[in-house]
């Protein structure tokens, strides 16, 4: 069998398990498994796949067909622009956090000031690490209750020449931070409980249930941290969370009742309501 036609069967395989990405995810893991470029199928795909080698592939599609998601396969995910490795105990960051990267950058008027930024709930670091790799004078400080993931967000930070300026903590929430920031971020979990069974199997049964689970409606981590945020931000320092759709009025309220007046509430890409930002007066 030639390249192209193990990709295409690859593609059909795991269509009918169900995948929503069925031809990029088949292109993925064969270039994982073999090792290729994305180039490498404009030079390469005529030349035959030795036995050794389409059952390299074909380990990886069966745990795709049984939908585990790429980014757990091969270990590691592309978010904003690094590459971040990911453990058990981290969320796999998706595309739609990268709008809290984008509000904070938009929010700061300089970005080459040397702004302090707070990520509570850090997993792989994604958030914070991206903010790093844009603004050349922060640093910051990453909390999470897992210490599996605070070990995985530090490597993040070294895999992406970011470690100098990024330290991570276990921690709950912002308890026993002293210190006050320009910048908090946070993509907290928030899931009805009763709404975890009815997720797709690739998030149900991969991402861990604390990065998920926001308790009977969804906003539990949102009432704790509103609650920390006037202690842990700066006067005119900037709150940026990520938010589930149809939760932006609750939050709202949350953060106004803390007294931080919400500035922007923006769309991701699908166009849904996915960042909410305050600020503290000054
Ligand atoms: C939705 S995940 C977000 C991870 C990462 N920031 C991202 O956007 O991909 C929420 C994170 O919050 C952490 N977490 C849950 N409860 C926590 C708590 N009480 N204190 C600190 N972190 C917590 C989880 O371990 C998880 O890493």
């Amino acid at each position: 069998m030639t390249l192209r036609a193990l990709r295409r069967a690859a593609e059909e395989r795991l269509s009918a398990a169900g995948v929503d990405s069925p031809a990029l995810d088949a292109r993925l893991l064969i270039e994982h498994a073999l090792g290729l470029s994305r180039e490498d199928w404009l030079v390469r795909g005529d030349e035959p796949v030795p036995p050794d080698a389409a059952a390299r592939v074909d380990a990886l599609l069966e745990r795709r067909a049984a939908r585990e998601p790429v980014g757990r396969i091969v270990g590691e995910r592309a978010f904003w622009t690094l590459d971040l490795s990911l453990a058990p105990a981290t969320l796999e960051p998706r595309p739609d956090t990268e709008t809290i990267v984008e509000c904070v950058l938009d929010a700061l008027p300089d970005r080459s000031a040397p702004v302090r930024i707070l990520d509570l709930g850090t997993g792989t670091g994604c958030i914070l690490l991206a903010l790093l790799a844009e603004l050349p004078n922060a640093t910051g400080l990453g909390i999470d209750i897992s210490a599996e993931a605070v070990a995985t967000a530090a490597a993040n930070a070294a895999r992406n020449g970011l470690a100098g300026r990024a330290d991570f903590r276990t921690g709950v929430w912002g308890a026993g931070i002293a210190e006050r920031f320009d910048a908090v971020v946070s993509n907290p979990p928030y899931i009805p409980s009763a709404d975890i069974a009815t997720l797709d199997p690739e998030v149900r049964d991969h991402d861990p249930l604390r990065a998920l689970d926001g308790g009977a409606d969804g906003l539990d981590a949102y009432r704790a941290i509103a609650a920390e945020l006037p202690g842990l931000l700066k006067d005119g320092g900037i709150a940026a969370l990520e938010i589930g759709q149809g939760q932006a009025d609750d939050i709202r309220r949350l953060l106004e009742t803390a007294g931080l007046p919400v500035a922007e509430i923006r769309p991701d890409l699908s166009g849904i309501e996915r960042c909410i930002r305050a600020a503290k007066p000054v």
